[in-house]
């Protein structure tokens, strides 16, 4: 378990130009997440063995895998509150061990645990992180009403958090991550435990703030529906990174789509399969399943070739479960 809040940096980020990018002498701000073989153990354990990885400005990032694959022990690295036993991170540009100051200064933290005080008011919980990190009090309540705008709680502002609901609670805890306006945000399954339209509007309001503020996201989770909404997802097992790409791209690289045929005769069809077509189909109470490259292409030209009734086709392609599965032996959810 990770402790909810680093001690802040007292000094002020200087906010990257967006239109620096225009200037080709000008490098750009600095990959938000970078790390060269990040380890960790713990007295024999391996926890993370050698991790690299480059996360870009205002990315959604999501970081999947198995119980015990080394997630937590990553983010706390990054995080600056687990020391690395092998190899090196920079966060914002910042060498997470030299710069440890500077890291906690340009991250944002939201965790499993609240941390929320249920006896405040949500604009008070936030005006309580923000004497944390000493932000300038003239410019705060405005601040404040826009945070809790963007995550859609602005007319909620002076309710007793006790009274919220658990979706509500979650957005305002990432209010509070993003009110020093970090350039990572670190949610370790942020909506574990809530029902699936909590779910989606915690993701939803995730989509704005990457949007409107170019925060980068690195996300846990073992929900697929929000994996599917990362730009990118590293597919974590037994420390190492198994996989890493596009939910679409990783997709496209396990490449055949599962087939389901009921026939009038699964006995007859899977002949036909197996000598017309060179698929080796599994027959089941539910008919026969194959795995062919493009199953929408072929089910016509099955369908021509088949002598006996089709009662159903289903094609399906892979999901981000499927990869999952492929890289982990493990099912994501
Ligand atoms: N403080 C610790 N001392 C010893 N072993 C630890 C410690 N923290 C983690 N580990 C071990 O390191 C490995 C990775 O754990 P970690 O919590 O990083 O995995 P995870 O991917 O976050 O898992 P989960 O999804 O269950 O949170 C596990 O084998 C775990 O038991």
């Amino acid at each position: 378990m990770l402790a909810p809040h680093p001690r802040p940096h007292p000094h002020p980020r200087p906010r990257p130009d967006p239109l620096s990018a225009l200037d080709a002498s000008d490098p750009g701000p600095p990959p938000a997440i970078r790390t060269w073989d990040l380890r960790k153990s713990y007295r024999g354990v391996e926890a993370v063995r050698g991790i690299d990885l480059t996360v870009g400005q205002g990315e959604m990032f999501g970081f999947l895998g198995p119980n015990g694959a080394g997630k937590t022990t990553t983010i706390a690295m990054l995080c600056t509150l687990a020391v690395p036993t092998g190899g090196r991170a920079e966060v914002a540009g910042h060498d997470t061990r030299r710069q440890p100051d500077r890291v906690r200064h340009a991250i944002g933290l939201v965790f499993q645990e609240t941390t929320l005080d249920g006896d405040l008011t949500a604009a008070e919980n936030l005006r309580f992180h923000a004497d944390l990190y000493a932000l300038p009090l003239a410019t705060l309540p405005a601040r404040i009403d826009a945070i809790l705008d963007l995550l859609g709680l602005l007319d909620r502002r002076d309710d007793f958090v006790r009274t919220f609901s658990g979706g509500m609670r979650r957005r305002l805890e990432i209010a509070r991550g993003l009110l020093h306006e970090p350039r990572v945000l670190f949610l370790d399954e942020p909506t574990l435990g809530l029902d699936p339209q909590a779910r989606r509007l915690v993701w939803d309001h995730l989509a704005r703030v990457r949007e409107r503020r170019a925060t980068t996201l690195f996300v846990t989770t073992h929900y697929l529906e929000e994996a599917e909404r990362c730009d990118r997802i590293a597919i974590i097992d037994a420390g190492r990174v198994a996989a890493l790409g596009t939910p679409a791209g990783l997709k496209s690289v396990l490449g055949a789509d599962r087939i389901e045929l009921r026939t009038g005769d699964d006995d007859a069809a899977a002949a036909v399969l197996r000598d017309r077509f060179g698929l080796a189909a599994a027959a089941g109470p539910d008919g026969l399943r194959f795995q062919a490259e493009d199953g929408a292409a072929l089910v016509p030209r099955l369908c021509g070739a088949l002598d006996v009734p089709v009662h159903s086709v289903t094609v399906t392609p892979p999901s981000l479960d499927d990869v999952f599965f492929h890289y982990t032996g493990r099912d994501l959810e």
